[in-house]
């Protein structure tokens, strides 16, 4: 299996899907690089645990095992910076955080009306059902998640490096256009015939109209099948997000908010950069409770300079009080490039305590479990079901369409012939972007091909991030040759992680234990070696088949 890195499939707007070379679009690996490194708490390249595992395994959405143990790979290679400009542009809607009178509930349509409508019912007979689970008949490679970026925020946070510019104006109208082409070309590339879930992540993406949202999403509902019961997630700065506008995100179809709350202190929201203060955080937060009951998720931060394990643990019993059914805990992790890394590296601030951060991450779940959430994944955390299919998805290495400037994708391009999963990155700055989807219909900007190995590492590490782990279901549907047993079952160093109550392997498959979660990057240290080295074991003696 190649392992290189193909030209992007482009061909001018109209024409053909073929993979062809693009002169001139190649070998912008930095870049790629520094947007994969941008996601918090992505799987880092950790040469010690594995030689082939490839650093942009994407989205892990959260912060694994802030102990001392596990940072050492957690962090091996964390040097990126993210270009973070302005854009040009002379777009008469400038960002201002409201919608301009009347454009709010302008949708492209009834179809839109219809879907969303239809949405808000199947959306009670949904979480009745409970998330998490895939019930579509299609075959995985012809259902996905759609992942929107949205590329700009009105200030810059202090600690965030993720693919974002502060633009003067934004040509929203030509933006949204882009979106839908985009969203069109790797929809007909994937040949996938189901959405599962969509998420508008940034950036910030409730800066953008509700009206852009409905275009996407009405795009994708004319392509492909769009369940009423989709999963439409849409990230919600407070600041950014009154409850007009919010009600207005959800007549345009989005079901689930996730608010970047971030903290409970003002001081430490001054500290971050957010232009919001605690009460704007409570406040959006009870709006965002009213319109989506039981479908809200609150990022809250941990670990950031001078913060300590008491104050920190009464703002999440604080946020405890308000907050719905979904929360995410993501440790900062101090980003190059950032005022924050610029001040701690200067000594204006202290940096932050690795210890302190490892108590507040264990006493936050233990307080978290009282409530009666579930940890569902190493950062995440549900009850009554609320857990997230999109991110799921992930986890679960299913396939993904990543649409807009610096979004990751993971799909087959069946429809240009493919017959690998490829991980895909879309090119990064937002006017480069748009004049790429304008000529080619897509702005993919590096493509990966995952071999098999690479495929089973994602399978491994991803899954393992969640409670359920890797069932023997699961891995057989990317392996049926080598089952879990055979990679796992005969070592002596997973017989110490079993024992030491970290690791479970069973009948139900591998997983990690409670205590497991909090130390996963140490424990992969382990089990991505075995898994290579069985692989490469079993390619010296193939197993004959039949
Ligand atoms: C990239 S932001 C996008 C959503 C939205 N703009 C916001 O700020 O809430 C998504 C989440 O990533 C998390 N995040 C961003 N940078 C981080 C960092 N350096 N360390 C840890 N978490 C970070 C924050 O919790 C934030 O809510
Ligand atoms: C940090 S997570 C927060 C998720 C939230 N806690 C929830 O439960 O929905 C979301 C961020 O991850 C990044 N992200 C997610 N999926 C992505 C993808 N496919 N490509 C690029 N970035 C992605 C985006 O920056 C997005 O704002
Ligand atoms: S608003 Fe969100 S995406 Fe924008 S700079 Fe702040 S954390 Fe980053």
């Amino acid at each position: 299996m190649g392992q290189g890195t193909l030209p992007p499939d482009r061909v001018p707007k109209g024409g053909q899907l073929a993979a062809q070379p693009s002169p001139g679009l190649q070998g912008n690996q930095g870049q790629a690089a520094a947007v994969s490194a941008s996601v918090p708490g992505r799987w880092r390249r950790s040469p010690e645990a594995s030689g082939s595992f490839r650093a942009s395994l994407d989205v892990a959405l959260g912060h694994a095992a802030p102990l001392p143990s596990a940072r050492a790979a957690h962090r091996s290679d964390c040097a990126h910076a993210v270009p973070c400009g302005r854009v040009s542009g002379s777009d008469p809607a400038p960002l201002t955080g409201r919608p301009a009178a009347g454009r709010a509930m302008a949708l492209p349509g009834f179809r839109a009306r219809a879907w969303a409508a239809a949405a808000k019912v199947a959306q009670r007979r949904r979480r009745a059902e409970g998330a998490g689970r895939s019930r579509s008949p299609e075959p995985g490679n012809q259902r996905a998640a759609l992942y929107v970026h949205w590329p700009y925020c009105e200030k810059r946070c202090s600690y965030c490096n993720f693919n974002k510019y502060i633009p003067r104006g934004v040509e929203e109208a030509a933006l949204r256009s882009c979106l839908v082409t985009e969203a069109q070309t790797l929809l007909r590339l994937s040949g996938v015939r189901r959405v599962e879930s969509v998420f508008f992540g940034g950036g910030t993406p409730s800066l953008a109209s509700p009206h852009t949202v409905a275009a996407i999403l009405e795009a994708v509902a004319q392509a492909t099948h769009l369940p009423a019961d989709c999963e439409v997630t849409l990230e919600a700065n407070p600041t950014s997000a009154p409850g007009s506008r919010l009600s207005a995100f959800g007549a345009a179809g989005v079901n689930r908010l996730s608010i970047g709350l971030q903290s409970l202190d003002d001081t430490e929201l001054q500290l971050l950069g957010r232009t919001h203060s605690a009460r704007d955080a409570l406040q959006t937060l009870a709006e965002a409770r009213r319109l989506f009951p039981g479908r809200v998720s609150v990022d809250l931060m941990l670990g950031l300079p001078t913060q300590q394990v008491g104050p920190w643990l009464r703002q999440l019993k604080e946020l405890l009080r308000h907050c719905d059914d979904h929360v995410s805990l993501y440790q900062l992790s101090l980003e190059r490039g950032t005022t924050l890394f610029t001040q701690v590296q200067q000594g204006v601030l202290p940096a932050p305590d690795p210890e302190l951060a490892a108590e507040m991450y264990q006493e936050g779940r233990a307080v978290l479990g009282q409530a009666g959430f579930r940890q569902y994944e190493v950062s995440n955390f549900a009850r009554n079901g609320a857990l997230s299919t999109h991110n799921w998805t992930y986890w679960q290495c299913g396939q993904y369409l990543g649409i807009g400037p610096g979004a990751h994708g993971r799909f087959v391009p069946q429809g240009a012939g493919g017959q690998v999963r490829e991980a895909r990155i879309q090119t990064l700055e937002p006017d480069i972007w748009m004049k790429e989807v304008m000529l080619y219909g897509h702005g993919t900007r590096k493509r990966t091909p995952l071999g098999k190995l690479e495929l089973l590492e994602e399978v491994l590490a991803m899954g393992l991030r969640t409670d359920v782990g890797i069932t023997h279901q699961h891995w057989q549907q990317f392996e049926p040759q080598l089952t879990l047993w055979d990679v796992f079952g005969a070592s002596k160093e997973v017989d110490t992680l079993l024992e030491q109550g970290l690791l479970r392997l069973d009948h139900r498959g591998l997983r990690c234990s409670w205590e497991g979660l909090a130390v996963l990057d140490s424990l992969l240290l382990t089990l991505l070696p075995l898994l290579q080295e069985v692989w490469q074991q079993r390619a010296l003696s193939p197993v004959p088949e039949g």
